[in-house]
């Protein structure tokens, strides 16, 4: 079963403001879309994804990942991010009705296209099924079979909401680099140690007391 991925992008200028101290104002959105571009690298080469639907406003982060192969769907409703993924699956399922619906966050720059498939074979097996994030406590893959509405609970707390939601909550162990989300420096740090794309590799380079990371 192929699934369509929804990703959500926030606009460059405001988004990741919890790295503010890792990046500055002048580098963050680099970052941000660096984050972006190596996750849906990643997802777009993994064999369980039909195609990559990114839902956003922000115009270069639309155009660069367009260039990467994905669609782009305009957050019309300009009111958060869980309406602006309800409306992207909205557009996607009436394209394609018969096609299972997952969202991915766009910050996951170790994302591996083999650690995504078996997230995204997992999640078959369920009505709704959703992956918890590196803290245990957010939630970085939220998925829908055909006919179920993905009714995202995003934001504080989004695992345990998502798992009250009658979502079931995947235990898979090894899937790291798909759980591994970056807010903080800490998250940053810990994603460089999985082996990030080489996107995020280029701009966390140019972070104040970081040298290149070879091979990357
Ligand atoms: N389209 C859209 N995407 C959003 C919105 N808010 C967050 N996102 C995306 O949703 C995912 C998870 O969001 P967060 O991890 O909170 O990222 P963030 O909002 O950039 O980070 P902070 O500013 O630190 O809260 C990321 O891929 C964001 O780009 C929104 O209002 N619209
Ligand atoms: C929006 C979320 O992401 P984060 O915790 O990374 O802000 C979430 O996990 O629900």
């Amino acid at each position: 079963m192929q699934w369509t991925l929804v990703v959500p992008v926030k606009r460059l200028a405001r988004a990741k403001s919890r790295l503010s101290d890792t990046a500055d104002d002048g580098v963050r959105p680099g970052l941000a879309l660096a984050f972006a571009l190596d996750t849906v690298t990643a997802a777009l080469a993994c064999p369980e994804v039909a195609d990559v639907a990114v839902v956003t406003d922000d115009a270069r982060a639309g155009r660069e990942l367009a260039a990467l192969g994905a669609a782009v769907v305009p957050d019309e409703p300009g009111g958060g991010l869980n309406a602006a993924l309800a409306h992207a699956a909205a557009v996607v399922r009436a394209a394609r009705p018969g096609r299972p619906v997952a969202t991915l966050n766009a910050d996951l720059p170790a994302l591996r296209p083999a650690e995504l498939a078996r997230v995204l074979q997992e999640a078959a097996q369920f009505p709704r099924a959703f992956l918890a994030d590196a803290a245990a406590i957010g939630t970085t893959v939220l998925a829908a079979a055909p006919g179920q509405s993905l009714r995202p609970a995003f934001g504080p707390d989004s695992r345990a909401r998502h798992r009250a939601s009658g979502a079931a909550e995947l235990r898979l162990e090894a899937v790291d680099s798909v759980r591994q989300d970056v807010d903080t420096g800490d998250d940053l740090r810990a994603a460089l140690a999985l082996g990030v794309g080489p996107h995020t590799a280029a701009a966390a380079a140019l972070l104040p007391g970081r040298a290149p990371v070879p091979g990357q």
